[in-house]
This record gives C-alpha cells, structure tokens and sequence, in this order.
C-alpha cells in the first residue's frame, strides 16, 4: 500500500517511522509520501489559507496550493490508477473498524489533512473525477485539524494489511472486530495485591474459557456500549 499525507505541519508524521509503521515500511508493506503543502506555494509568505466567501469567522484553505499538490501526486508513475482520497473532517462519516478494513485494502490511501475552518468544497468536488473521494470523521468532538486524525486512522488502518501483525489471530478477538467490545485480559502473577485471576482462566478448559470470554464480551458491550448490540 501507499500512502500519501499532505499537511502544512509534516513534522506531525515523524512518528510513522517508529512502531508498527516504522517496520511495515522498511518492509516495503507501506510506503508513505508526507507533502507539505507550503511547498508548491509562490508567494513570500507561502500563503495557503484566504478569508471565507460569505463572510464568517476564520479562515479556509486555499484551492490552488491543494489542487497543485494533488496533480502532482496522481502524476507520480508508481500512483494508482484511483487512490482513495481520506479527508478528514468534523462532517465526515465516521471511522469505524469497517471502514478501516475497506481501507486496508485499497492500493493507494490520499489522506488531506485540512486546517483553520477547511479546505475549499471545490478541492473535493474537482478531483472526485479522479480519485475516490471520502470525508471522514474519528468522531463527535472537534479537533484543530486533519493530522491526528490521520495518524489514528493510518494506524488502524495498517495494522489490518495482510503481514503487519505477527499473529493475525490477534486480530480476530479484539473489540469491534466482532462487533463487541473485548474481554478482559489477565496474565501472571496469578494473585496480585490480594486480586485473582478468575478460575476458569487457570481451568486449562478451553471450552469454558470461550464461554466466558463471550459472556464478558456481551456483558462489557451492554453495559458500555449497548449501541453495539445488534437489535
Ligand atoms: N477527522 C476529523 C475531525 C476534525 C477535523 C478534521 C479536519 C479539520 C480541518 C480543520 N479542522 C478544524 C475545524 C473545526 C471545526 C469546524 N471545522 C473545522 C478540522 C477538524 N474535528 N473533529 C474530528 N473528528
């Protein structure tokens, strides 16, 4: 997979080469491009923001440095033919594990991390002809911009490519990735500070473990988040 990031604070994504990323990518399994969009700026003071058409408070991103800077990534020979273009956004559809798994199969992941008050509509409207394109949100609060959002998604998403785990069965129980919220995990020693271990954890019952585990799942899932259950 490739992934390009375009920001006006690259520094934001010097984490990608530690963890994770960090091995996935000297693997080969992704390889990311961080653009700063500062770069394809003319002016003296490298301008990328202007005031809002209609008036209102702030400021919003200026369509040209954005349209420049995306050309030129869709004419890079080793792009896709129709990456997904991620813009993250306080309107966007939510990111959930679903959407990450849809993403973690994609060729070529664009995310435009946006700042002030946005990125001119036309920005998105112009390269839909073009690329895929995806508003998303990480969730019903508000950020300052599109790089932490970013990163979350980058590394829920990478962690899904076929060979960034170790051991893939890990995948498999962990919350959401069956719709529930996750058991609980314990390890040795097998009383601390006067707390057990439950029993059936020590049974070496493998059926009854199960049992339990879904049985913390659905009791977790209700109590926490009951919206998960299904109808
Ligand atoms: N994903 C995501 C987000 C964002 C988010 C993402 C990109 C930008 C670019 C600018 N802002 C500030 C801003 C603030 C208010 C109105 N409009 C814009 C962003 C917020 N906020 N919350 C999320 N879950």
């Amino acid at each position: 997979m490739r992934i390009d990031i375009v920001t006006i604070f690259p520094e934001f994504f010097a984490t990608l080469d530690v963890s994770l990323l960090g091995k996935a990518r000297q693997s080969g399994l992704i390889q990311t491009h961080v653009h700063d969009l500062r770069d394809v700026t003319t002016d003296k003071h490298r301008t990328v923001d202007d005031t809002p058409y209609g008036g209102g408070a702030g400021m919003v991103m200026k369509p040209e440095p954005w349209g420049d800077t995306l050309d030129a990534i869709l004419a890079d020979p080793e792009s896709s033919q129709r990456p997904v273009l991620i813009v993250p956004s306080p309107a966007g559809e939510p990111f959930t594990q679903a959407v990450a798994k849809e993403f973690s199969r994609e060729e070529q992941l664009i995310f435009a991390c946006g700042r002030y008050e946005g990125i001119d509509q036309r920005v998105s409207d112009h390269f839909a002809t073009r690329m895929t394109v995806r508003p998303i949100s990480l969730g019903d609060y508000v950020l300052n911009g599109g790089e932490v959002a970013s990163l979350a998604m980058i590394e829920a998403i990478g962690r899904l490519i076929p060979g960034m785990v170790g051991n893939p069965d890990s995948l498999v129980e962990e919350s959401h990735e069956d719709g529930l919220l996750e058991y609980p995990s314990y390890t040795k020693p097998a009383v601390w500070r006067d707390l057990e271990v439950p029993e059936v954890l020590l049974s070496g019952n493998h059926a009854a473990i199960a049992a339990w585990r879904h049985e913390q799942q659905l009791e977790r899932t209700k109590l926490i988040r009951p919206d998960l259950l299904p109808e």
